[in-house]
């Protein structure tokens, strides 16, 4: 059996993400689509003689490292459906921000997985694993794909989506976290009383994507959860500002935020955007990257 398993696992940004009204079960149908984005973290799992987690990285001190972690949960129902001990020591060494809106615990989610089945031999098929993802929350199927994916459902249904080139990115981390529960729940107050549409994907930007144009990429992007993400956080509408003023083609809240995205012509312009996000004091840190990126991947 080998004794150590490292996954690495993306980040994501949506640049399209629709939202539809509140379903009975809570939770609400979307047209989200996502674009994997050059941001990891390394989820390292070992045998030990219990389940354990430890974190290193910038935002480590806030990731939970009880059994409610999403890498914990993916070992457990791993191990019970296939009558396993997850008796593993789950080490994960986070780059990406936490409760930033980029699925840093999702990631950790599917890596976790996809560890814990090289580690234990258990060979899982695609779906089932699939399947555990969507389990574990909305946005961990498309951590595991990566690429780029029109997630609908409650985000979890994933198509493949085709992607013609390289897209440039900065990123904003901003100097708190949003729970994504709380911004939904902004996200119904705002629309409380008005006729929600249903989601639908914009073959514009479905279009955009498969040239790998980014012009046409930043007039097409949109984010329904914005609004409610500035309303809770309304600095980051300065955030937005800086970049545009910076040459940013587009600039939008990624997912429920806080982190802010910035869509770029190429990484000369990405460089002169971080540069003056970083001088606008508007932020806590700067990250330029690249999409799409490849979904996990054992090292
Ligand atoms: C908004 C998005 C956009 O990709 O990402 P983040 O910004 O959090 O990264 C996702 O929909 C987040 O997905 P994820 O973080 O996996 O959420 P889940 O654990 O499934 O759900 C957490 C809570 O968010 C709300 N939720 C989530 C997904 C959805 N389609 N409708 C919802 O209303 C519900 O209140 C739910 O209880
Ligand atoms: N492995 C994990 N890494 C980060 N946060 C986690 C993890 N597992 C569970 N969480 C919880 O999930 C919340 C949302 O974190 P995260 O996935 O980073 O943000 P978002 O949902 O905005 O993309 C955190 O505040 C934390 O309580």
């Amino acid at each position: 059996m080998t004794q150590t398993v490292t996954v690495r696992v993306p980040a994501k940004v949506n640049v399209q993400l629709a939202v539809g009204g509140a379903r009975p079960d809570g939770f609400h149908d979307l047209a989200n689509v996502f674009l994997a984005v050059g941001l990891y973290d390394e989820v390292t799992v070992t045998p030990a003689d219990e389940l354990r987690i430890t974190c290193a990285g910038p935002d480590a001190a806030e990731v939970p490292l009880d059994r409610t972690n999403l890498a914990a949960r993916a070992a457990i129902e791993l191990g019970r459906r296939h009558g396993i001990d997850p008796a593993v020591h789950i080490h994960i060494a986070k780059d990406i921000p936490v409760a930033g809106g980029m699925a840093g615990g999702s990631a950790d989610g599917a890596g976790a997985l996809v560890a814990c089945d090289a580690l234990w031999g258990t060979d899982a098929s695609r779906d089932e694993l699939l399947g555990i993802c969507a389990d574990l929350g909305s946005d961990v199927p498309f951590s595991l794909v990566g690429g780029a994916a029109l997630g609908v459902g409650r985000g979890e249904q994933l198509r493949a989506l085709e992607v013609g080139g390289t897209f440039h990115w900065v990123f904003a981390m901003a100097a708190r976290g949003l729970s994504t529960p709380a911004v939904f729940r902004e996200f119904d107050r705002m629309n409380e009383g008005l006729r929600v549409p249903e989601p639908v994907a914009s073959q514009e930007l479905l279009d955009a994507l498969a040239k790998g144009d980014a012009g046409a990429l930043a007039r097409a992007v949109s984010n329904d959860l914005q609004p409610a993400a500035l309303s809770l956080f309304p600095e980051l509408a300065d955030t937005l500002a800086a970049g545009r003023a910076a040459g940013a083609l587009a600039a939008l809240v990624s997912g429920s935020g806080p982190t802010t995205a910035f869509l770029a012509a190429d990484a000369e312009s990405a460089g002169a955007v971080a540069e003056a996000l970083r001088a606008s004091g508007t932020c806590r840190s700067v990250r330029t990257t690249e999409s799409p990126a490849p979904g996990a991947t054992v090292l």
